[in-house]
């Protein structure tokens, strides 16, 4: 049970849980006078491994399974949770941090990436509990209400960031396939009644394997199932491996191997393969032996490889560096340490990084160093026409304008696992040609689908009541700003088909008098919102689960710089309120410079606004006022940082992470001392502002004299906390300020 007095702050990884060991005790100080506690709970990556392996580890190693605790939490109208980023591993960062724990004394068993017998295949599939977005599915039981509040856009008019120009004659675009893919092959059902179904797979040579059994559906609950061809796939990498290197532009792959952990790394892989054709057919019995997993990318092929004799490993080296040569420039993720696109499935992430292309001018990073137009590759065509259309846009008329232009927020459709963010336990890697068929309990099928050996085939559900909440919130944020508000539904898709039919019969539920709601594919519905947005004019995007995380990245990146700065809220369909920060990662490259320099460029404005709105549900759910003003302060000292300019520089010896915490107190400190609602309140914080205020010199200067020393706070994945908390609170007079 949640307590209602608690509010939980959730200990993730990287930056955020740097930052939180700087901002979390000045929470603490301003939120107990409402008799709040902070309490915090432990979902970072090395957290929920420990929590899967109890039988593994000495009773003192020993954690609880905060997830699991979390994902109960959530569904009680109590539920007032502040989530920030977590990592969402890739089969190279789990590895990683298994092996990191391992140093620690940690007698955690290695990954079976191909499991041999019981034991290891147990092992595994507790490991692939944790592996990819394993987090914020497990903690989204509402939809998302994500948009840039309005001192964060007056910011961004007022000091606009870089926009790279772009011109007409870029050669930069999008490809994508035409047939074959997700997008094609898709077919969708709504469940008239209650059923439990099998997903079947018939295979060729007449044997019969249920891939799932068990799989409940409810009533109304939307059903999709569609694979991705491994030929065509194969044959579409092909053609734009040669199409890129005829017009002399880098090749790119974007895909979120994270979120889509089952389908995406086995794309990566297909990826890497053809790319590489050449020295997979002729070393292919030496990468088996060296047990080479192409869907963790080229970086552990070239890892594997120092197993090998030297003279063997010079050979192979040398041949994958002349196909190299032959194929076109790959866009690098570091050019100077010789790091591809293709080297790490998790490097890439789609929703942030075509957003960073599209501000680049469209260009990505050449193995120079220098920016070149790029073909952005995106293999499932359900989505990538909406970054097709931003291109064309921008080929068009240019760069967007941050100083005028309006926003596009979005209402996403993501609770109970919507869609094909929850496709993991229902997507399937096929050993065998055949038919996959979804049956009712009745052995009716209720949807079929002809595949061949290395297909994909996934199946996505969205549940009714989670489809009623958000057209219930579209209205609501339609009605609360006024703007238009678009679906971005596809009628010749299969799956939006069924959910038009849905939104038009819940929109009766509503007034929608004097509203202007519509329905859109999601290229036209590109289009207008960006034609309204270069007007400075804003459009609600109402779409689902992936589009919500695609459009709360690439909008915000244009119009804001980042999506750090993003207001994230998921009103929990029970009641309670999850607050997101940001709506972007975990950035790990911060994590190198703070290692590097001692100066963390995080911004935490994700956090300040989302503990804002935590503090004001808590108020309104608790009926506690000092809660409210507390709340109410936190604001106005939020939108006084941003005019101040008190964020985090990206250089060192300036002022970074900690500094920008040091002022958010001091304002919110301030901001509480002047209001007049609450006079106890105003005077347990004057002192306060006062200590603050004076010594505002010497804590910056013991704040900044730290920097430009390297950092080692004892771990990567699982930090020395006491390390940790030195290294981001080094101000001996912040800190006996705020005790
Ligand atoms: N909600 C969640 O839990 C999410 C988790 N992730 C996870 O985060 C990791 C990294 O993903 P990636 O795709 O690189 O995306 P990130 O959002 O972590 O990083 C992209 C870039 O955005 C900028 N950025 C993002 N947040 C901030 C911030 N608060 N302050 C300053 N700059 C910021 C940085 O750019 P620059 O330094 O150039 O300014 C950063 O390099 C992965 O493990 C991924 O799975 C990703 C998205 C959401
Ligand atoms: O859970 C994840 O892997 C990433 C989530 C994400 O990118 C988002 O919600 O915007
Ligand atoms: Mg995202």
């Amino acid at each position: 049970m949640a307590k209602s007095s608690t509010i939980i702050y959730t200990k993730t990884d990287e930056a955020p849980a740097l930052a939180t060991a700087s901002f979390l005790p000045i929470i603490q100080k301003f939120v107990s006078p409402a008799g709040i506690t902070m309490e915090t709970m432990d979902i970072s990556l090395a957290g929920r491994i420990i929590a899967l392996f109890p039988d593994y580890l000495k009773e003192e190693q020993q954690q609880p399974d905060a997830l699991a605790q979390l994902g109960e939490m959530v569904k009680e109208p109590e539920a007032n949770i502040i989530k920030l980023p977590n990592i969402s591993a890739s089969v190279p960062q789990l590895n990683a941090a298994i092996k990191e724990l391992q140093e620690k004394g940690y007698n955690l068993p290695d990954y079976p990436i191909k499991p041999q017998n019981d034991e290891e295949r147990e092992i595994k599939s507790r490991y692939d509990k944790v592996k990819g977005s394993a987090v914020n599915p497990v903690l989204r039981e509402g939809n998302s209400d994500r948009r840039a509040p309005q001192p964060v856009k007056q910011y961004a008019k007022n000091n606009p960031h870089s926009m790279g120009a772009w011109s007409s004659d870029s050669k930069s675009h999008v490809s994508t396939m035409s047939e074959g893919d997700f997008a094609h092959n898709e077919k969708s059902y709504t469940v008239p009644s209650a059923t439990t179904a099998t997903i079947r797979f018939n295979k060729e040579d007449g044997s019969v394997v249920e891939l799932k059994k068990g799989l409940t559906l409810q009533e109304g609950e939307i059903i999709d199932a569609t694979f991705m061809s491994k030929n065509h796939l194969i044959s579409f990498f092909e053609n734009q491996i040669k199409d890129a290197k005829e017009n002399d532009v880098l090749f790119s792959l974007h895909m979120k191997a994270t979120m889509m952990k089952v389908s995406d790394p086995i794309i990566f892989g297909h990826a890497v393969r053809t790319f590489l054709k050449p020295v997979f057919d002729k070393y292919q019995e030496t990468f088996s032996e060296l047990g080479v997993n192409v869907n963790n990318g080229l970086g552990d092929l070239l890892g594997k490889l120092e197993k090998l004799s030297d003279d063997k490993k010079s050979e192979i080296q040398e041949a994958i560096w002349q196909v190299m040569n032959e194929q076109p420039d790959l866009a690098m993720v570091n050019s100077d340490k010789g790091i591809t696109n293709l080297h790490v499935p998790s490097d890439v992430i789609i929703d942030a990084s075509m957003p960073a292309m599209i501000r680049n001018s469209g260009q990505m990073w050449n193995k120079n160093g220098e920016s070149q137009d790029t073909k952005a590759v995106i293999p499932d065509s359900s989505y990538a026409g909406i970054y097709d259309a931003t291109i064309e846009f921008c080929k068009k008329n240019g760069a967007l304008d941050p100083t005028t232009m309006g926003s596009v927020p979005n209402v996403g459709l993501m609770a109970q696992k919507a869609e094909e963010y929850g496709s993991h336990d229902k997507t399937f890697e096929l050993d065998a040609s055949g038919t996959v068929e979804i049956v009712d309990a009745d052995g009716n099928v209720i949807l079929s689908h002809k595949v061949e050996a290395g297909d994909i085939w996934r199946a996505c559900q969205v549940k009714d009541a989670p489809v009623r909440d958000w057209v219930k919130l579209a209205v609501k944020r339609a009605r609360a700003t006024g703007d238009p508000a678009i679906f971005w539904l596809d009628e010749n898709r299969a799956h939006d088909a069924q959910l038009i039919l849905k939104v038009n019969e819940y929109l009766k539920d509503h007034d929608t008098n004097g509203l202007d709601i519509s329905i859109a594919s999601p290229i036209e519905a590109t289009k207008t919102s960006l034609e309204r947005m270069k007007k400075g004019l804003n459009t609600i995007s109402v779409t689902g689960n992936v589009l919500r995380d695609y459009n709360t990245d690439l909008f915000p990146i244009l119009e804001l710089g980042t999506s750090a700065k993003m207001l994230s809220i998921v009103p929990l369909m029970n009641g309670g309120g999850l607050f997101e920060t940001g709506a972007g990662g975990s950035a790990p490259k911060h994590v190198q410079q703070f290692e590097k320099e001692n100066h963390l460029r995080w911004d935490s404005l994700g956090e300040f606004l989302a503990l804002a709105e935590s503090l004001d549900h808590y108020s309104q759910a608790n009926n506690n006022e000092k809660a409210g003003i507390i709340a109410e302060a936190l604001n106005k000292a939020t939108e006084k940082f941003l005019l101040n300019k008190k964020s985090p520089s990206r250089k060192v010896n300036e002022r970074d992470n900690r500094g920008s915490h040091f002022y958010l107190a001091m304002y919110w400190a301030q901001e509480l001392a002047a209001q007049t609602q609450d006079t106890e309140l105003a005077s347990q914080f004057k002192e306060l502002a006062e200590a603050l205020e004076k010594n505002e010199e010497k804590i910056n200067q013991e704040l900044i004299e730290v920097q430009g020393q390297t950092m080692d706070i004892g771990g990567y994945y699982k930090p020395d906390a006491d390390k940790e908390t030195a290294a981001m609170r080094p101000s001996k007079t912040l800190n006996e300020i705020i005790g």
